[in-house]
């Protein structure tokens, strides 16, 4: 992204706090006025003290208090109404990156590292709102300061003023070659860091399987390497500004020096008088200060266009399944699913559905079956919407699924997934997940009709059970049931289910079993079944092989037939 573009864009975060960015401005105004006004009214009061003047003494001394004050409440202001102007901005920009990547499709996901998103979301964000802070709090009014001075030297003397300013371009020069540089490095530590914190999601939310396979040391090797290369790139980060430093110091100093001998020429050619020359070395010194911050912010700003560039860039990621322009509500479905002539594949070469043709009547429970990687789950994932086929249409109810709003559609089918997700929040919350009003009574009657409600109110608190991180631990079973309240809950046409592989003890197995079977009551179910139980009491059953449909039918048809659900049924389930 070119500097133009990047802050262009931010400009369209910064307009809306424009307001507040102009009365932070009149304070630092007010502000930096007030010092050339204390100076003078110290040089008044001298002459007052000279003379032994208790009271005019008293009223000058008065005055400058008052002064005093007024500057200090400016300065209260242009921080305060600073910091709230670039906080807003920040606020604003993160709550717009959350939502924009939430509209991602989740193939985004799969790629993507969490860690670094959330970084991306948090420090650089933060960093954004420190840029425009100082540019408005140091780096404006230092640009301001150096303009009326060096005009006062102008003043002054336009010829002392001319020759000095012919090293101007050479510190311009040397100042943005040190801050690209640092812009480049700054990109790559903000990265390395970023790969830090995804690398410590894994590890933490993964510790588990670290410690089960003791593989502490090669997980540190890892993190190590990576810390390692942030630490580089750190280090020749502080290392060009160290040398910047002392580079551009020595421009100053030789400029000063030229300025001593050429200005005490001009002195004794009488072309400035000597009070003059006083003058116009106070209005140098006056210089140094804002020349410091100006190249300070100028490498801060070259850091924070790195931040710029990795927020913009999550900003810029388009999702890949969208909803048409002016796409309808889905009614209220029955819950007729239709895949017609339907091809899909993740990536371009391999090819994972081929034209594959299967219709799901209203209430119809249909088991899905065939061998690892056959296609099973990518059926449902297109039926979500999750991906989009390259060929051939998905309907449901007669309506292909893409001419609706993805909500619509999403709403109308449940999901009971083989892994149960829970969230940070109570159980109550958890049943009731995506919705911000909780009927306690109908989460309840879920939890009965998922045999969940008997382990829920075991707990010392019962529904308000904290869970997820740093909550209770439910086991596998318990977890499942949970699931399937929150597909009671959202009483779909439509289900998906996603069977569990790993088996549970079998009372716990009979438990979800039964709820499973309350919960597929009158719905279109999609099976993705692992077991023979399951498969048997599914009203069909369809065999998937290499992306296609090769045998459809009840259990005792498809036996009878002796074909592929023959030998399916013989290799995996007869034991
Ligand atoms: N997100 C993805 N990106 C790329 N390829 C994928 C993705 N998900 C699945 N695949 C591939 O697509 C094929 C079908 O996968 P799918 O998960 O639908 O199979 P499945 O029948 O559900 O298998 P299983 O019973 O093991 O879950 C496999 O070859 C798999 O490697």
């Amino acid at each position: 992204m070119n500097a133009r573009d990047r802050y262009w864009q931010l400009l369209t975060y910064i307009r809306p706090q424009k307001t507040i960015i102009i009365q932070a401005l009149l304070c630092t105004l007010v502000f930096t006025a007030m010092w050339p006004v204390l100076a003078w009214l110290a040089g008044e009061m001298a002459k007052p003290i000279a003379l032994g003047q208790v009271a005019a003494i008293a009223k000058l001394a008065g005055i400058a208090a008052l002064a005093f004050l007024v500057q200090k409440i400016a300065q209260y202001g242009q921080d305060t109404l600073m910091a709230k102007a670039a906080l807003a901005i920040a606020f604003q920009l993160r709550t717009q990156v959350y939502s924009h990547l939430q509209r991602l499709s989740l193939s985004y996901f799969e790629t993507a590292q969490s860690g670094d998103l959330a970084y991306r979301i948090t420090e650089d964000i933060d960093r954004i709102g420190e840029v425009v802070n100082k540019a408005f709090h140091q780096f404006l009014p230092s640009v301001l300061q150096l303009i009326v001075v060096l005009g006062y030297m102008i003043y002054l003397n336009w010829q002392l003023t001319i020759t000095i300013l012919i090293i101007a371009p050479v510190m311009a020069i040397l100042i943005t070659w040190f801050g690209e540089r640092i812009r480049k490095l700054s990109y790559r530590s903000q990265g390395n860091v970023s790969n830090l914190s995804a690398l410590l999601v894994e590890v933490f939310s993964g510790m588990r399987l670290v410690q089960a396979f003791a593989a502490e040391d090669y997980m540190l090797g890892l993190f190590s390497r990576e810390a390692e290369q942030n630490r580089l790139a750190r280090y020749k980060t502080e290392k060009l500004k160290a040398i910047q430093a002392p580079v551009v110091g020595s421009l100053e100093a030789f400029a000063l020096l030229f300025l001593l001998l050429f200005g005490g020429w001009q002195v004794s050619t009488q072309n400035i008088t000597g009070s003059d020359f006083v003058s116009y070395l106070a209005a140098v010194i006056m210089l140094i200060d804002p020349i410091a911050l100006v190249t300070g912010n100028y490498n801060e700003f070259k850091q924070g266009e790195a931040s710029i560039d990795r927020v913009f860039e999550l900003l810029s990621m388009q999702p890949t399944v969208v909803e048409k322009p002016g796409a309808a509500l889905l009614p209220s479905v029955t819950g007729k699913v239709e895949y017609r002539n339907v091809g899909f594949a993740y990536k371009s070469e391999q090819p994972v559905l081929k034209q594959l043709n299967l219709l799901a009547l209203p209430g119809e429970a249909i088991a899905l079956v065939g061998h690892s990687g056959a296609g099973k789950t990518t059926l449902a994932n297109l039926l979500m919407r999750f991906y989009d086929p390259q060929d051939g249409q998905i309907l449901v109810d007669g309506i292909d699924i893409c001419d609706v709003t993805l909500p619509s559609l999403r709403r109308q089918i449940g999901i009971v997934p083989q892994e149960t997700i829970l969230f940070s929040g109570t159980i109550a919350q958890n049943i009731a997940f995506g919705q911000s009003n909780l009927d306690l009574d109908a989460i309840k009657t879920a939890a009965k009709i998922a045999n969940a409600d008997q382990f829920i109110v075991e707990f010392p608190e019962g529904y308000q059970t904290w869970v997820g991180e740093r909550g209770v631990n439910l086991s596998g079973g318990q977890r499942q049931r949970l699931a399937i309240a929150r597909a009671v809950l959202l009483n779909p046409r439509i289900l998906i289910l996603d069977e569990a592989t790993s088996a549970l003890d079998s009372e716990s197995e009979a438990l979800v079993q039964q709820a499973l079977e309350r919960l597929m009551k009158n719905r279109t179910v999609f099976i993705i079944a692992h077991r023979l139980a399951t498969v048997r009491r599914a009203d069909r059953i369809v065999v998937l092989e290499q992306g296609s449909v090769v045998e459809s039918g009840t259990h005792t048809e498809l036996l009878n037939k002796e074909g592929r659900y023959a030998r399916f049924y013989a290799q995996q389930f007869q034991d």
